[in-house]
Protein backbone atom coordinates (compact mmCIF):
# COMPACT_ATOMS: atom_id res chain seq x y z
CA UNK A 1 0.00 0.00 0.00
CA UNK A 2 1.41 3.47 -1.03
CA UNK A 3 1.75 5.90 1.85
CA UNK A 4 1.16 9.47 2.18
CA UNK A 5 4.76 11.02 3.54
CA UNK A 6 4.37 14.44 5.63
CA UNK A 7 6.63 16.76 7.06
CA UNK A 8 5.70 18.85 10.14
CA UNK A 9 7.60 22.34 10.87
CA UNK A 10 7.16 23.74 14.10
CA UNK A 11 6.90 21.46 16.96
CA UNK A 12 5.29 23.58 19.73
CA UNK A 13 1.56 23.12 20.87
CA UNK A 14 -0.32 22.11 17.87
CA UNK A 15 3.34 20.41 15.94
CA UNK A 16 3.42 18.29 19.16
CA UNK A 17 0.01 17.57 18.98
CA UNK A 18 -0.26 16.90 15.45
CA UNK A 19 3.06 14.34 15.44
CA UNK A 20 0.98 12.47 19.07
CA UNK A 21 -2.18 11.98 17.22
CA UNK A 22 -0.93 10.93 13.71
CA UNK A 23 1.45 8.40 15.76
CA UNK A 24 -1.30 7.51 18.06
CA UNK A 25 -4.66 6.80 16.02
CA UNK A 26 -2.39 5.20 12.92
CA UNK A 27 -4.46 2.66 12.42
CA UNK A 28 -7.92 4.37 12.31
CA UNK A 29 -6.16 6.95 9.97
CA UNK A 30 -5.01 4.16 7.77
CA UNK A 31 -8.90 2.80 7.66
CA UNK A 32 -10.41 5.75 7.00
CA UNK A 33 -7.55 7.69 4.03
CA UNK A 34 -7.09 3.95 2.56
CA UNK A 35 -3.27 4.50 2.86
CA UNK A 36 -0.76 4.71 5.73
CA UNK A 37 0.28 8.74 6.56
CA UNK A 38 3.91 8.94 7.44
CA UNK A 39 5.54 11.59 9.39
CA UNK A 40 8.97 11.34 7.84
CA UNK A 41 10.75 14.54 8.84
CA UNK A 42 10.00 17.05 11.30
CA UNK A 43 11.94 20.83 11.40
CA UNK A 44 11.94 22.01 15.21
CA UNK A 45 14.20 24.27 16.77
CA UNK A 46 13.81 22.44 20.05
CA UNK A 47 11.98 19.09 21.17
CA UNK A 48 9.29 18.90 22.09
CA UNK A 49 8.86 16.99 25.47
CA UNK A 50 5.35 14.78 24.50
CA UNK A 51 6.28 13.91 21.63
CA UNK A 52 9.16 10.92 21.46
CA UNK A 53 10.55 11.97 17.68
CA UNK A 54 13.52 9.05 18.50
CA UNK A 55 12.42 7.82 15.33
CA UNK A 56 11.81 10.56 13.28
CA UNK A 57 14.29 12.77 11.05
CA UNK A 58 14.70 16.01 12.72
CA UNK A 59 16.03 19.23 10.67
CA UNK A 60 16.36 22.59 12.36
CA UNK A 61 15.89 24.02 9.19
CA UNK A 62 11.87 24.50 8.11
CA UNK A 63 13.19 24.89 4.26
CA UNK A 64 14.86 21.31 4.45
CA UNK A 65 11.12 20.07 4.53
CA UNK A 66 9.94 22.01 1.87
CA UNK A 67 12.69 20.91 -0.20
CA UNK A 68 12.79 17.19 0.53
CA UNK A 69 11.61 15.24 -2.65
CA UNK A 70 10.15 12.89 -0.28
CA UNK A 71 7.40 14.86 1.15
CA UNK A 72 4.25 14.90 -0.35
CA UNK A 73 2.40 17.06 2.73
CA UNK A 74 4.25 20.10 4.22
CA UNK A 75 2.42 20.90 7.84
CA UNK A 76 3.38 24.47 8.71
CA UNK A 77 2.51 24.89 12.08
CA UNK A 78 5.51 27.52 12.72
CA UNK A 79 3.06 30.81 13.16
CA UNK A 80 3.89 34.20 11.95
CA UNK A 81 3.00 35.40 8.11
CA UNK A 82 7.15 36.22 7.04
CA UNK A 83 8.87 32.86 7.38
CA UNK A 84 5.77 31.00 7.36
CA UNK A 85 4.44 32.46 4.13
CA UNK A 86 8.08 31.98 2.46
CA UNK A 87 8.23 28.08 3.67
CA UNK A 88 4.42 27.46 2.51
CA UNK A 89 4.88 29.50 -1.03
CA UNK A 90 7.80 27.29 -1.68
CA UNK A 91 6.45 24.16 -0.71
CA UNK A 92 3.67 24.96 -3.34
CA UNK A 93 6.43 25.49 -5.68
CA UNK A 94 7.99 22.61 -5.16
CA UNK A 95 4.61 20.54 -5.99
CA UNK A 96 3.75 19.67 -2.50
CA UNK A 97 0.03 20.03 -1.08
CA UNK A 98 0.30 22.35 2.35
CA UNK A 99 -1.83 21.88 5.78
CA UNK A 100 -1.87 24.74 7.80
CA UNK A 101 -3.29 26.28 11.00
CA UNK A 102 -1.83 29.62 10.31
CA UNK A 103 -4.78 31.90 10.04
CA UNK A 104 -3.04 35.17 10.02
CA UNK A 105 -1.42 33.79 6.89
CA UNK A 106 -4.51 32.66 5.12
CA UNK A 107 -6.38 35.41 6.48
CA UNK A 108 -3.50 37.82 5.52
CA UNK A 109 -1.73 36.26 2.01
CA UNK A 110 -4.48 33.56 1.33
CA UNK A 111 -5.59 35.17 -2.25
CA UNK A 112 -1.80 35.09 -3.09
CA UNK A 113 -1.25 31.58 -1.95
CA UNK A 114 -4.29 30.10 -3.16
CA UNK A 115 -3.55 31.36 -6.83
CA UNK A 116 0.07 29.65 -6.49
CA UNK A 117 -1.78 27.25 -5.54
CA UNK A 118 -4.12 26.87 -8.11
CA UNK A 119 -1.34 27.06 -10.78
CA UNK A 120 0.89 24.36 -9.42
CA UNK A 121 -2.44 22.48 -8.84
CA UNK A 122 -2.29 21.31 -4.96
CA UNK A 123 -4.49 21.78 -2.19
CA UNK A 124 -3.93 24.42 0.64
CA UNK A 125 -5.98 23.24 3.66
CA UNK A 126 -6.64 25.11 7.20
CA UNK A 127 -9.59 23.58 9.07
CA UNK A 128 -7.72 24.13 12.12
CA UNK A 129 -6.95 28.05 11.44
CA UNK A 130 -10.48 28.39 12.05
CA UNK A 131 -12.35 27.87 15.88
CA UNK A 132 -9.30 24.56 16.42
CA UNK A 133 -11.17 21.27 16.57
CA UNK A 134 -14.49 22.22 15.65
CA UNK A 135 -14.94 21.14 11.91
CA UNK A 136 -16.90 24.70 10.74
CA UNK A 137 -14.71 25.47 7.40
CA UNK A 138 -16.05 21.73 6.43
CA UNK A 139 -19.39 22.78 7.67
CA UNK A 140 -19.80 25.78 5.76
CA UNK A 141 -17.62 24.69 2.61
CA UNK A 142 -19.60 21.48 1.95
CA UNK A 143 -22.39 21.36 4.75
CA UNK A 144 -24.04 24.24 3.72
CA UNK A 145 -23.22 24.14 0.09
CA UNK A 146 -27.13 24.40 -0.82
CA UNK A 147 -27.54 27.71 1.24
CA UNK A 148 -27.12 31.26 0.53
CA UNK A 149 -25.58 32.24 4.00
CA UNK A 150 -27.18 35.32 5.26
CA UNK A 151 -25.02 35.62 8.67
CA UNK A 152 -22.81 33.80 10.85
CA UNK A 153 -21.66 34.88 14.19
CA UNK A 154 -18.74 33.05 16.76
CA UNK A 155 -17.11 33.03 19.64
CA UNK A 156 -13.68 32.21 17.69
CA UNK A 157 -10.92 33.02 19.66
CA UNK A 158 -10.72 30.62 22.66
CA UNK A 159 -8.06 32.42 25.16
CA UNK A 160 -10.68 35.53 25.17
CA UNK A 161 -13.56 33.64 26.00
CA UNK A 162 -11.26 31.59 28.78
CA UNK A 163 -10.47 35.18 29.73
CA UNK A 164 -14.23 36.49 29.76
CA UNK A 165 -15.43 33.50 31.83
CA UNK A 166 -12.95 33.62 34.53
CA UNK A 167 -13.28 36.97 35.11
CA UNK A 168 -16.79 36.49 35.41
CA UNK A 169 -17.32 33.51 37.10
CA UNK A 170 -14.64 33.48 39.41
CA UNK A 171 -13.52 37.47 39.51
CA UNK A 172 -10.34 36.87 38.48
CA UNK A 173 -7.52 39.08 36.91
CA UNK A 174 -7.44 39.91 33.30
CA UNK A 175 -3.88 39.83 34.02
CA UNK A 176 -3.52 35.89 36.27
CA UNK A 177 -5.99 34.39 33.35
CA UNK A 178 -3.99 35.69 30.49
CA UNK A 179 -0.66 34.09 31.62
CA UNK A 180 -2.52 31.11 32.20
CA UNK A 181 -3.96 30.75 28.85
CA UNK A 182 -0.36 31.25 27.43
CA UNK A 183 0.70 28.51 30.07
CA UNK A 184 -1.83 26.07 28.77
CA UNK A 185 -0.42 27.15 24.50
CA UNK A 186 -3.90 28.36 23.69
CA UNK A 187 -2.46 31.80 23.64
CA UNK A 188 -0.66 33.49 20.07
CA UNK A 189 3.28 34.02 20.15
CA UNK A 190 1.83 37.56 20.37
CA UNK A 191 -0.80 37.48 22.82
CA UNK A 192 -2.71 41.10 22.16
CA UNK A 193 -3.41 39.36 18.63
CA UNK A 194 -6.15 37.50 21.09
CA UNK A 195 -7.22 40.27 23.65
CA UNK A 196 -7.17 43.17 20.89
CA UNK A 197 -9.10 40.88 18.43
CA UNK A 198 -6.69 40.99 15.65
CA UNK A 199 -6.86 36.62 15.63
CA UNK A 200 -11.11 36.98 16.10
CA UNK A 201 -10.73 39.28 12.78
CA UNK A 202 -8.04 36.88 11.23
CA UNK A 203 -10.55 34.16 11.51
CA UNK A 204 -13.75 36.13 10.72
CA UNK A 205 -12.59 37.09 7.67
CA UNK A 206 -11.61 33.18 6.50
CA UNK A 207 -15.79 32.73 7.50
CA UNK A 208 -17.14 35.26 5.72
CA UNK A 209 -14.90 34.23 2.19
CA UNK A 210 -15.99 30.70 2.59
CA UNK A 211 -20.03 31.86 3.57
CA UNK A 212 -20.53 34.50 0.86
CA UNK A 213 -17.96 33.68 -1.79
CA UNK A 214 -15.86 36.64 -1.47
CA UNK A 215 -11.48 37.11 -1.43
CA UNK A 216 -10.17 37.18 1.88
CA UNK A 217 -10.24 41.07 2.92
CA UNK A 218 -8.71 41.45 6.47
CA UNK A 219 -7.65 45.29 6.15
CA UNK A 220 -11.67 45.66 5.91
CA UNK A 221 -12.56 44.08 9.24
CA UNK A 222 -13.67 46.19 12.17
CA UNK A 223 -12.09 44.91 15.21
CA UNK A 224 -11.90 45.60 18.70
CA UNK A 225 -10.77 43.45 21.74
CA UNK A 226 -11.47 42.88 25.27
CA UNK A 227 -8.98 45.29 26.93
CA UNK A 228 -11.53 48.12 27.49
CA UNK A 229 -14.29 46.05 29.04
CA UNK A 230 -14.96 46.97 32.75
CA UNK A 231 -16.52 44.61 35.83
CA UNK A 232 -19.55 47.25 35.72
CA UNK A 233 -20.25 46.69 32.25
CA UNK A 234 -20.52 42.99 32.76
CA UNK A 235 -22.56 43.23 35.71
CA UNK A 236 -25.42 45.58 34.42
CA UNK A 237 -25.65 43.16 31.47
CA UNK A 238 -26.32 40.26 33.81
CA UNK A 239 -28.86 42.52 35.02
CA UNK A 240 -30.70 43.00 32.01
CA UNK A 241 -30.44 39.69 30.86
CA UNK A 242 -27.72 39.53 28.92
CA UNK A 243 -23.98 38.10 28.49
CA UNK A 244 -20.94 40.01 27.11
CA UNK A 245 -18.98 38.09 24.87
CA UNK A 246 -16.43 38.62 22.30
CA UNK A 247 -18.11 37.91 19.10
CA UNK A 248 -17.02 37.74 15.43
CA UNK A 249 -20.13 38.68 13.50
CA UNK A 250 -20.61 38.60 9.32
CA UNK A 251 -23.90 39.80 7.80
CA UNK A 252 -24.99 39.80 4.17
CA UNK A 253 -26.91 43.14 3.52
CA UNK A 254 -27.89 44.37 0.10
CA UNK A 255 -25.33 47.34 0.39
CA UNK A 256 -22.68 44.95 1.52
CA UNK A 257 -21.02 42.54 3.84
CA UNK A 258 -20.38 43.43 7.72
CA UNK A 259 -17.19 42.10 9.09
CA UNK A 260 -16.81 42.88 12.51
CA UNK A 261 -15.38 41.99 15.93
CA UNK A 262 -16.08 43.55 19.00
CA UNK A 263 -17.46 42.52 22.59
CA UNK A 264 -21.30 42.02 22.29
CA UNK A 265 -24.14 41.53 24.57
CA UNK A 266 -26.14 38.79 23.44
CA UNK A 267 -29.69 37.67 25.25
CA UNK A 268 -27.99 35.01 28.21
CA UNK A 269 -30.71 32.59 27.40
CA UNK A 270 -29.15 31.96 23.86
CA UNK A 271 -26.87 28.77 23.96
CA UNK A 272 -23.54 30.50 22.27
CA UNK A 273 -23.90 32.86 25.43
CA UNK A 274 -23.38 29.88 27.76
CA UNK A 275 -19.76 28.97 25.91
CA UNK A 276 -17.56 29.28 28.07
CA UNK A 277 -13.64 28.82 29.08
CA UNK A 278 -11.44 27.84 25.89
CA UNK A 279 -14.43 26.42 23.77
CA UNK A 280 -15.80 28.16 20.40
CA UNK A 281 -18.68 28.28 19.10
CA UNK A 282 -19.78 29.69 15.37
CA UNK A 283 -24.02 29.95 14.29
CA UNK A 284 -24.43 29.97 10.70
CA UNK A 285 -27.88 31.24 9.40
CA UNK A 286 -28.68 29.87 5.82
CA UNK A 287 -31.97 30.52 3.58
CA UNK A 288 -32.57 26.71 3.48
CA UNK A 289 -31.16 25.04 6.86
CA UNK A 290 -32.01 28.52 9.02
CA UNK A 291 -29.61 28.74 12.36
CA UNK A 292 -26.84 25.72 13.22
CA UNK A 293 -24.56 25.77 15.89
CA UNK A 294 -21.05 24.47 15.99
CA UNK A 295 -19.45 23.94 19.47
CA UNK A 296 -15.97 22.47 20.36
CA UNK A 297 -12.46 23.35 21.81
CA UNK A 298 -11.30 26.48 19.87
CA UNK A 299 -7.56 25.98 21.01
CA UNK A 300 -5.03 23.50 22.52
CA UNK A 301 -3.03 21.12 21.49
CA UNK A 302 -5.07 17.88 20.69
CA UNK A 303 -8.17 19.13 19.52
CA UNK A 304 -5.88 21.58 17.08
CA UNK A 305 -4.62 18.56 16.09
CA UNK A 306 -7.74 16.50 15.41
CA UNK A 307 -8.29 19.49 12.81
CA UNK A 308 -4.93 19.31 11.21
CA UNK A 309 -5.45 15.43 11.22
CA UNK A 310 -8.24 15.33 9.21
CA UNK A 311 -6.89 17.89 6.54
CA UNK A 312 -4.18 15.76 6.30
CA UNK A 313 -6.27 12.82 5.69
CA UNK A 314 -8.54 14.74 3.19
CA UNK A 315 -5.65 14.93 1.38
CA UNK A 316 -4.53 11.74 1.36
CA UNK A 317 -7.76 10.44 -0.04
CA UNK A 318 -8.10 13.35 -2.96
CA UNK A 319 -4.43 13.25 -4.26
CA UNK A 320 -6.19 11.10 -7.58
CA UNK A 321 -8.77 13.60 -7.75
CA UNK A 322 -7.88 15.98 -10.67
CA UNK A 323 -7.23 19.71 -8.90
CA UNK A 324 -10.39 21.28 -10.65
CA UNK A 325 -12.96 18.36 -9.06
CA UNK A 326 -11.95 19.37 -5.64
CA UNK A 327 -13.84 21.80 -3.12
CA UNK A 328 -12.55 25.01 -3.63
CA UNK A 329 -10.20 27.16 -1.68
CA UNK A 330 -12.48 29.18 -0.58
CA UNK A 331 -16.00 27.22 -1.14
CA UNK A 332 -16.73 29.22 -3.98
CA UNK A 333 -15.19 28.08 -7.47
CA UNK A 334 -12.05 30.38 -8.04
CA UNK A 335 -13.95 32.46 -11.30
CA UNK A 336 -16.85 33.26 -9.31
CA UNK A 337 -16.40 34.77 -6.13
CA UNK A 338 -18.56 38.03 -5.57
CA UNK A 339 -17.05 41.45 -5.43
CA UNK A 340 -19.66 42.82 -2.82
CA UNK A 341 -18.01 44.96 -0.71
CA UNK A 342 -17.15 45.34 3.14
CA UNK A 343 -19.34 47.95 4.44
CA UNK A 344 -17.83 50.45 6.84
CA UNK A 345 -18.39 50.11 10.36
CA UNK A 346 -20.28 53.29 10.45
CA UNK A 347 -22.49 51.66 7.88
CA UNK A 348 -23.13 48.65 10.20
CA UNK A 349 -26.42 47.68 12.34
CA UNK A 350 -26.97 46.48 15.36
CA UNK A 351 -28.45 47.28 18.64
CA UNK A 352 -26.60 49.44 21.99
CA UNK A 353 -26.21 49.49 24.81
CA UNK A 354 -25.05 52.83 26.28
CA UNK A 355 -23.73 53.63 30.00
CA UNK A 356 -24.17 57.30 30.73
CA UNK A 357 -22.98 58.64 34.09
CA UNK A 358 -25.90 61.65 34.56
CA UNK A 359 -26.52 64.30 36.90
CA UNK A 360 -29.21 63.50 38.96
CA UNK A 361 -31.92 66.20 38.16
CA UNK A 362 -34.80 66.87 36.64
CA UNK A 363 -34.51 67.30 32.64
CA UNK A 364 -31.62 65.19 31.96
CA UNK A 365 -33.57 62.02 30.88
CA UNK A 366 -35.48 64.29 28.33
CA UNK A 367 -32.39 66.06 26.89
CA UNK A 368 -30.70 62.37 26.61
CA UNK A 369 -34.46 60.91 24.96
CA UNK A 370 -34.35 64.30 22.59
CA UNK A 371 -30.70 63.36 21.27
CA UNK A 372 -31.88 60.27 20.51
CA UNK A 373 -35.01 61.10 18.72
CA UNK A 374 -33.87 63.61 16.65
CA UNK A 375 -31.91 60.80 14.79
CA UNK A 376 -34.72 58.49 14.62
CA UNK A 377 -33.13 55.88 17.37
CA UNK A 378 -35.74 54.36 18.97
CA UNK A 379 -35.05 53.56 22.88
CA UNK A 380 -36.10 50.05 23.80
CA UNK A 381 -35.24 50.23 27.52
CA UNK A 382 -33.95 52.74 29.81
CA UNK A 383 -32.53 52.40 33.10
CA UNK A 384 -31.99 55.02 35.82
CA UNK A 385 -30.05 53.60 39.11
CA UNK A 386 -30.31 55.85 41.57
CA UNK A 387 -29.21 53.81 44.26
CA UNK A 388 -25.83 54.05 43.00
CA UNK A 389 -25.12 57.97 43.29
CA UNK A 390 -21.66 58.85 43.18
CA UNK A 391 -20.61 62.58 43.64
CA UNK A 392 -24.39 64.18 42.27
CA UNK A 393 -23.94 61.17 39.54
CA UNK A 394 -25.53 58.38 38.25
CA UNK A 395 -25.55 55.61 36.14
CA UNK A 396 -28.10 55.82 32.93
CA UNK A 397 -28.28 52.64 31.04
CA UNK A 398 -29.78 52.66 27.46
CA UNK A 399 -30.59 50.06 25.07
CA UNK A 400 -31.80 50.79 21.50
CA UNK A 401 -33.36 49.24 18.90
CA UNK A 402 -31.03 48.36 15.68
CA UNK A 403 -29.58 51.41 14.31
CA UNK A 404 -26.26 52.53 11.76
CA UNK A 405 -23.77 53.28 13.67
CA UNK A 406 -23.00 56.44 12.49
CA UNK A 407 -26.08 57.42 13.81
CA UNK A 408 -25.40 56.61 17.54
CA UNK A 409 -21.92 57.98 16.81
CA UNK A 410 -23.65 61.53 16.43
CA UNK A 411 -25.97 60.47 19.35
CA UNK A 412 -22.63 60.21 21.61
CA UNK A 413 -21.22 63.11 20.49
CA UNK A 414 -23.88 64.92 21.12
CA UNK A 415 -24.40 63.29 24.59
CA UNK A 416 -21.41 63.63 25.21
CA UNK A 417 -21.45 67.63 25.07
CA UNK A 418 -24.32 67.91 27.17
CA UNK A 419 -23.32 69.53 30.75
CA UNK A 420 -25.65 67.48 32.82
CA UNK A 421 -23.32 64.24 31.24
CA UNK A 422 -20.09 63.35 32.48
CA UNK A 423 -17.16 61.52 31.00
CA UNK A 424 -17.45 58.90 27.60
CA UNK A 425 -20.27 57.56 27.09
CA UNK A 426 -20.03 53.37 27.16
CA UNK A 427 -20.93 51.57 23.94
CA UNK A 428 -21.49 47.43 23.42
CA UNK A 429 -23.11 46.32 20.63
CA UNK A 430 -26.15 43.91 21.76
CA UNK A 431 -27.18 40.80 19.21
CA UNK A 432 -30.23 38.53 19.05
CA UNK A 433 -28.41 36.33 17.06
CA UNK A 434 -32.27 34.70 16.71
N1 LIG B 1 -2.17 26.95 20.07
C1 LIG B 1 -3.39 26.75 19.61
O1 LIG B 1 -4.28 26.33 20.33
C2 LIG B 1 -3.67 27.02 18.18
C3 LIG B 1 -2.73 27.55 17.33
N2 LIG B 1 -3.03 27.75 16.01
C4 LIG B 1 -2.01 28.20 15.09
O2 LIG B 1 -1.05 27.17 14.93
C5 LIG B 1 0.23 27.71 14.65
C6 LIG B 1 1.22 27.19 15.66
O3 LIG B 1 0.82 27.61 16.95
P1 LIG B 1 1.39 26.93 18.28
O4 LIG B 1 1.63 25.51 18.07
O5 LIG B 1 0.47 27.36 19.36
O6 LIG B 1 2.75 27.73 18.43
P2 LIG B 1 4.03 27.28 19.26
O7 LIG B 1 4.78 28.53 19.54
O8 LIG B 1 3.65 26.41 20.39
O9 LIG B 1 4.82 26.40 18.20
C7 LIG B 1 5.50 26.93 17.10
C8 LIG B 1 6.78 26.16 16.98
O10 LIG B 1 7.40 26.51 15.78
C9 LIG B 1 8.77 26.72 16.02
N3 LIG B 1 9.29 27.65 15.02
C10 LIG B 1 8.89 28.90 14.77
N4 LIG B 1 9.59 29.43 13.77
C11 LIG B 1 10.45 28.47 13.38
C12 LIG B 1 11.46 28.40 12.38
N5 LIG B 1 11.71 29.44 11.57
N6 LIG B 1 12.18 27.25 12.26
C13 LIG B 1 11.93 26.19 13.06
N7 LIG B 1 10.97 26.20 14.02
C14 LIG B 1 10.27 27.32 14.17
C15 LIG B 1 8.83 27.31 17.43
O11 LIG B 1 10.10 27.12 18.00
C16 LIG B 1 7.74 26.51 18.13
O12 LIG B 1 8.22 25.33 18.68
C17 LIG B 1 0.05 29.23 14.68
O13 LIG B 1 -0.17 29.67 13.37
C18 LIG B 1 -1.21 29.41 15.51
O14 LIG B 1 -1.89 30.59 15.22
C19 LIG B 1 -4.27 27.46 15.50
C20 LIG B 1 -5.26 26.97 16.29
C21 LIG B 1 -5.04 26.74 17.70
N1 LIG C 1 -4.90 31.89 20.19
C1 LIG C 1 -5.99 31.23 19.56
C2 LIG C 1 -5.60 29.82 19.24
C3 LIG C 1 -6.55 29.17 18.34
O1 LIG C 1 -6.83 29.62 17.24
C4 LIG C 1 -7.20 31.21 20.48
O2 LIG C 1 -7.01 31.47 21.67
O3 LIG C 1 -8.30 30.97 20.01
NA1 LIG D 1 -11.75 24.30 12.70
Amino acid sequence: MKSVKVGICGLGTVGGGTFNVLKRNAEEITRRAGCAIEVIQVATRARNPHCDTSNTLITDDVFAVVTNPEVDVVVELIGGDTIAKDLVLQAIENGKHVVTANKALIAVHGNEIFAKAREKGVSVSFEAAVAGGIPVIKAIREGLAGNRINWLAGIINGTGNFILSEMREKGRDFADVLAEAQALGYAEADPTFDVEGIDAAHKLTILASIAFGIPLQFDKAYTEGITQLTTADVNYAEALGYRIKHLGVARRTADGIELRVHPTMIPADRLIANVNGVMNAVMVNGDAVGSTLYYGAGAGMEPTASAVVADIVDVARSLSIAPEARVPYLAFQDDALSSHPILPIEQCESAYYLRIQAQDHPGVLAQVASIMSERGINIESIMQLEAEEQEGLVPMILVTHRVQEQLINEAVTELEKLDSISGAVVRIRVEQLA
